[in-house]
């Protein structure tokens, strides 16, 4: 081979480090090497050494005479790059990521692996990418005929449903500013326009963006314009292919965004009329508060809050948001900013550690936007009635009690908000032009699906809330799976292959593990959150006890680290379990309810109806259901609608991690491309 190297040729070459060398092995089993051989083109050569240069521009030069195991000659469908992967010589993780680089560097930021869809965020407006004349160009259009597009998808969808009558749904994922959101967005631009004949359904589909990004994104590190909840668009077609209706469901907002709170509230103190703000005692500047204030950059660069601010107003007008429903929104918004600036003092009383409120401004418009006296919120905040053997006790709540009720006021309120909207957002656009019922017609309410959901995460301090995305991520990894093996078989079946032997990996044994098995992880985090002594400590113990033998489990034998381990398709993710239990319980504390419920706020009391029904009830001492009862239920029904559907898989990269447009880091885009492969 040493012959062949000569001045311009193409070449792998293996640095052959590899940064996971020397660490435990078990936790390395499904972690991939974080260093595959890199393409260069050789520049010189001279005897035995040959000088090159990489494909970042990094000069090399190498003996070939004592390390020709270093240097393999690239296939020449690797030199140029290729439209579908599938059609590599070297079909490996280096193939795949040249691949990607090569077609990024020319501005093409899609690819194919089959009828799967790469796309590699630009971070920059491509020009003409999404005009109109390629949306014509891709209509009725077959996957491979034109360039590789989220349009190319979105059309096959399309088709695929008016053609086989099927419900079609599309998986988007991808890490947090991967572009999962703006894949979203091109593909419903794209429906409203091949349904061909605008009504005002599409409109209103389009118009819940800016809403539902208002109330559920904020900015953290990774993603200016984070969406911190999952969502599937199901939207529904007549037999004739105009759009009908569209359902929204959410999955599990993150109530505690990082850098930055949910973006309504610096658009509204930006944005609201003089009128409005005197009206809710509010200051323009979102440093005045201390739920706005965190994170160290208020302002998002690039980014308007007070136009931002009419756009979504705008948006609200257009879907029917009543004057007064918008007003209520607003004025609860007010409210929980003011609440966030309440004053807790630690305080003795009755000899314990208490907590002491301050009288101030904050407390006083809090108290009148929740429609309560400032006395209920001060006995809301300071002491806890408790339910012991049917009787009322009432304890002291020492100050970081005070604090805990405090937060979970704001999160609850904000969650049910939110929750709201989403719900209003649903009735909206599933009420215009829905009309009578077609029994009997085999088409009746099919429709394209469109998931756009938390990719897989793994932080430096992973809590809760990741094992809830990664545990999603397991089942879409396995639905994936699943679609990709069924395939396999049909294309082995059309071609007499017997295919009784094809080998796939499943990622049934970590379901097993986390949900499915009993004494599972969320099993025993369930029974633990309801265990009269539990405790983050305890739960760990639990753990280690029932799942050391486990092959994809490791605990931390110091329970006061808190820390697990699972073995997750695409790597080991490190779990703390400092919080799990109360996040699992998602209480709203029996004192913030009482509030609620005989608040003047009739809005407030609204949207908190279920728990008051359920109290009057009496079934309210009933074990409350957990988030994650709820998650894995929202989950089931949702793979259980993919399950109905045939797929389309989006899966979306992200170059780098600075949002740098067309910066390619190897490292990054290697650690998550290689998943799907
Ligand atoms: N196709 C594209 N063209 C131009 N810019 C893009 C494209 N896709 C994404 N971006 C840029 O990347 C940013 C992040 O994308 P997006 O919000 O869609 O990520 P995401 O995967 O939905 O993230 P998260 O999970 O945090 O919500 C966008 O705000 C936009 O600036």
């Amino acid at each position: 081979m040493a012959a062949q190297l000569g001045v311009g040729e193409f070449i792998w070459y293996d640095t052959g480090d590899d940064q996971f060398q020397g660490e435990d092995r078990p936790l390395k089993q499904s972690l991939v090497s974080s260093v595959v051989p890199i393409g260069g083109q050789i520049t010189d050569r001279k005897g035995r050494i040959i000088e090159f240069k990489d494909d970042h521009g990094k000069k090399h030069r190498i003996d070939v005479g004592t390390d020709l195991g270093k240097v393999k000659i690239m296939h020449p469908s690797s030199v140029k790059g290729v439209a579908d992967m599938i059609l590599l010589g070297d079909l490996n993780e280096s193939g795949i990521l040249r691949n990607l680089h090569v077609r990024y560097k020319q501005n093409t930021i899609y690819t194919y692996t089959g009828t799967i869809l790469v796309a590699v965020n630009p971070y920059k407006i491509i020009p003409g990418l999404y005009e109109q004349n390629q949306i014509e160009a891709y209509t009725n259009k077959r996957i491979g005929e034109r360039p590789p597009h989220v349009f190319a998808i979105t059309d096959n969808a399309y088709t695929g449903m008016m053609r086989n009558k099927m419900s079609q749904c599309v998986v988007v994922s991808g890490e947090s500013g991967s572009g999962k959101t703006e894949s979203t967005k091109l593909m419903l631009q794209y429906l409203a326009a091949a349904s061909g004949q605008h009504s005002a359904i599409e409109q209103q589909i389009l118009e819940s963006n800016p809403i539902l990004e208002a109330f559920g994104n904020a900015r953290t590190l990774r993603n200016d314009n984070s969406s911190r909840f999952g969502k599937y668009i199901d939207i529904q077609f007549t037999p004739s292919g105009q759009i009908e209706c569209a359902r929204i469901d959410e999955y599990l907002l993150e109530k505690s965004p990082g850098e930055r709170n949910f973006h309504i509230f610096y658009m509204m103190l930006s944005g609201i009329s003089s009128e409005t703000r005197q009206k809710l005692g509010l200051k323009t500047s979102a440093s005045e508060y201390s739920m706005t204030k965190v994170g160290a950059n208020l302002k998002v660069e690039g980014w308007n809050d007070r136009e931002e601010f009419s756009k979504v107003a705008a948006a609200m007008r257009i879907l029917n948001f009543k004057e007064n429903e918008y007003s209520r929104i607003f004025e609860l918004l007010a409210a929980l900013l003011h609440y966030s600036n309440i004053q807790l003092q630690e305080a003795v009383i009755e000899n314990n550690d208490g907590t002491a409120v301050k009288n101030n401004s904050a407390l006083e418009h809090a108290a009148r936007l929740l429609g309560a006296t400032t006395e209920t919120l001060k006995l809301q905040l300071t002491q806890q009635t408790l339910s012991l053997r049917g009787e009322t006790v009432k304890s002291i709540s020492n100050i970081s009690k005070a604090r805990d009720t405090l937060d979970a006021f704001i999160k609850g309120v904000y969650g049910r908000l939110f929750s709201w909207i989403v719900d209003k957002l649903r009735q909206v656009n599933s009420a215009v032009g829905k009309s009578k019922k077609r029994k009997n017609d085999p088409f009746g309410g099919k429709s394209i699906g469109l998931l756009d959901i938390f990719g897989f995460e793994k932080f430096e301090k992973n809590s809760f809330e990741q094992l809830c995305i990664n545990f999603a991520n397991e089942k879409l990894q396995q639905f994936f799976v699943h679609h990709i093996f069924k395939l396999e078989q049909e294309e082995y079946t059309r071609e007499g292959i017997k295919w009784d032997k094809i080998a796939f990996v499943d990622n049934q044994n970590i379901l097993d593990l986390i949900a499915m098995k009993p004494m599972n992880l969320f099993a025993l985090i369930d029974e633990e959150a309801f265990y009269p002594r539990g405790t983050d400590i305890t739960l760990l113990e639990k753990l280690r006890s029932k799942h050391q033998g486990s092959r994809l489990f490791a605990a931390s034998t110091n329970s006061r680290d808190q820390l697990f381990t699972v073995i997750h398709f695409a790597g080991d993710v490190t779990y703390n379990t400092g919080g799990f239990l109360e996040k699992n319980r998602d209480t709203f504390h029996a004192d913030s309810l009482s509030l609620v419920e005989n608040s003047n706020n009739k809005f407030l009391a609204f949207l908190f109806k279920s728990e008051i029904r359920a109290k009057s009830s009496g079934s309210g001492n009933k074990r409350p259901k957990t988030l994650l009862k709820q998650f894995t239920k929202s989950m089931d029904e949702l793979m259980k609608t993919l399950t109905a559907c045939e797929p389309f898989f989006v899966r979306c990269i992200k170059p780098n991690e600075t949002k740098a447009a067309m910066v390619f880091d190897r490292q990054l885009v290697h650690r998550n491309e290689v998943k799907v492969h």
